[in-house]
């Protein structure tokens, strides 16, 4: 067995507890073997986590990396106008080599503030999936399926893509990769659709990721139409189930979290996109007391506009508190719970505790901080007071990706100035 000892630091457990521990990871098998009391195991290398706190890699539950190639192209709008006036009509002109560089970048980004999990929802996946798998992250990936404003054949085709994607790329990079089947959304895919190819994707065995009940315009047109709340519509062609995840759930009644919690449907909160968008305030609370599996996700990092899960953190529990108008709703531990072991549930990895058995997927925070200064409470610091730019080191599945804050698996430098032309060339295409 090749051994990676993680020494000397303090480590937060499943419990939400932290105890000063070692971390024995087989880097074979990419599994933790053990923790125990320090000095009580021993590994070939070691990861000096000394005045560090070891913690789950963070789960990003729902992201669109390759969007940092718009990272600020467009701000300050709703989210209605700011797809179609600005992103769609840039993303028509992306190209594969483009979203290779876009998810490149967003993926040093992710391991760089100690994200080791992502699940994503764009499309040129296989360029997506070759960066995942040079980046040694673990990934949900899918090809997301719009069909407003395309003819009959191009909503089946695109739909179509969808499942053979899904089929196609589960289980690559050595089982890193898996997939989800991704209507867009309840209004941008037609329920002709989501009739014909929803129970195709179940009957396959497919995992759903979609976003949903992310604004009131996209709730209004639903009772409209179908007189039924958008998820019991969702429900009625066949999208609920606990094998979906929901991005969003901002606006979201009594009964429509009930169902959730029926069906065992997942709900990611995206605090920063939702309060930049001004879409509104997830019910967060509400949905944990109802016993719904919340994670948390960026969204694209042309909403947030960055892909760094420390902000995240902070954002769900401060805007759960208001949402709730309750100082003590979506407390410290509940909101790493959401970004760790409730993402990774979600997504269907083993990973997301730092326990034995489980992937050996994990961060180690520098607390030699001014700002981590004093520390009273661990757990408290990760929810409100550390940052991305705090992580030391990062390992998925066994493997050292950040190593002293030096990217190991890509030269970030390179992969910076690669993005910068892209990005540049990007725009002038789209506004020429
Ligand atoms: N645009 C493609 C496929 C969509 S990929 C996923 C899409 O989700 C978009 N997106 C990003 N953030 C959000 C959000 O918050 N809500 C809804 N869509 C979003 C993103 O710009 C991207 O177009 C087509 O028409 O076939
Ligand atoms: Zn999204």
């Amino acid at each position: 067995m090749t051994d990676l000892l993680v020494a000397g630091g303090q480590v937060l457990r499943p419990d939400m507890t932290v105890e000063r521990a070692d971390v024995l990871v087989d880097q074979d098998s990419g599994d933790i073997v053990a923790v125990d009391d320090p000095g009580e195991l021993a590994g070939e290398d070691t990861l000096d986590a000394s005045d560090g706190l070891v913690i789950p890699g963070l789960v990003n539950a729902h992201t669109h990396v390759a969007m940092t190639l718009l990272r600020g192209y467009a701000d300050d709008k709703p989210l209605d106008a700011w797809l179609q006036e600005d992103i769609w009509p840039v993303e028509a002109e992306l190209t594969a080599e483009d979203v290779r560089v876009g998810a490149e970048l967003g993926l040093v980004e992710m391991i760089r503030s100690g994200t080791t999990a992502l699940s994503d929802m764009y499309f040129h996946v296989d360029e997506i999936a070759a960066a995942v798998e040079d980046a040694g992250l673990r990934a949900v990936l899918g090809h997301t399926a719009v069909t407003v404003a395309k003819d009959d054949e191009g909503a089946r085709a695109d739909m179509q893509e969808s499942l053979d994607t899904a089929l196609e790329l589960d289980g690559a990079a050595d089982g890193r990769i898996r997939t989800t089947f991704q209507p867009h959304s309840l209004t941008t895919v037609g329920e002709e659709y989501l009739r014909e190819f929803v129970p195709e994707a179940v009957e396959a065995g497919l995992p759903i990721h979609l976003h949903a009940n992310e604004t009131t315009d996209e709730v209004e047109p639903i009772v409209d139409e179908h007189g039924m709340w958008p998820l019991e519509y969702a429900d009625d062609v066949g999208l609920m189930g606990d094998d979906t995840f929901l991005a969003h759930c901002v606006h979201v009644d009594e009964t429509e979290i009930d169902l959730l919690a029926e069906t065992g449907t997942g709900a990611v909160h995206c605090p920063a996109s939702n309060m930049k968008l001004a879409s509104g305030m997830a019910p967060v609370q509400k949905m944990l007391d109802a016993g719904v599996t919340v994670g948390l996700g960026t969204d694209g990092a042309a909403s947030n506009n960055d892909l760094d899960m420390f902000d995240e953190l902070r954002d769900a529990a401060m805007v759960g508190k208001l949402a709730a108008d309750d100082a003590s709703a979506v407390p410290a531990g509940a909101a790493v719970e959401m970004a760790t072991a409730n993402g990774a549930d979600l997504l269907g990895f083993d990973s997301g505790r730092v326990a034995a058995g489980a992937n050996a997927d994990l961060a180690v925070l520098d607390l030699e901080a001014v700002h981590l200064t004093p520390a009273h409470d661990l757990v408290s610091h990760l929810a409100y007071a550390a940052g991305g730019s705090d992580v030391r080191h990062t390992v998925c599945d066994g493997e050292v990706l950040m190593r002293d804050r030096e990217v190991t698996v890509f030269e970030a430098a390179a992969v910076r100035e690669r993005a910068g032309e892209h990005a540049a060339a990007l725009v002038d295409r789209a506004t020429e």
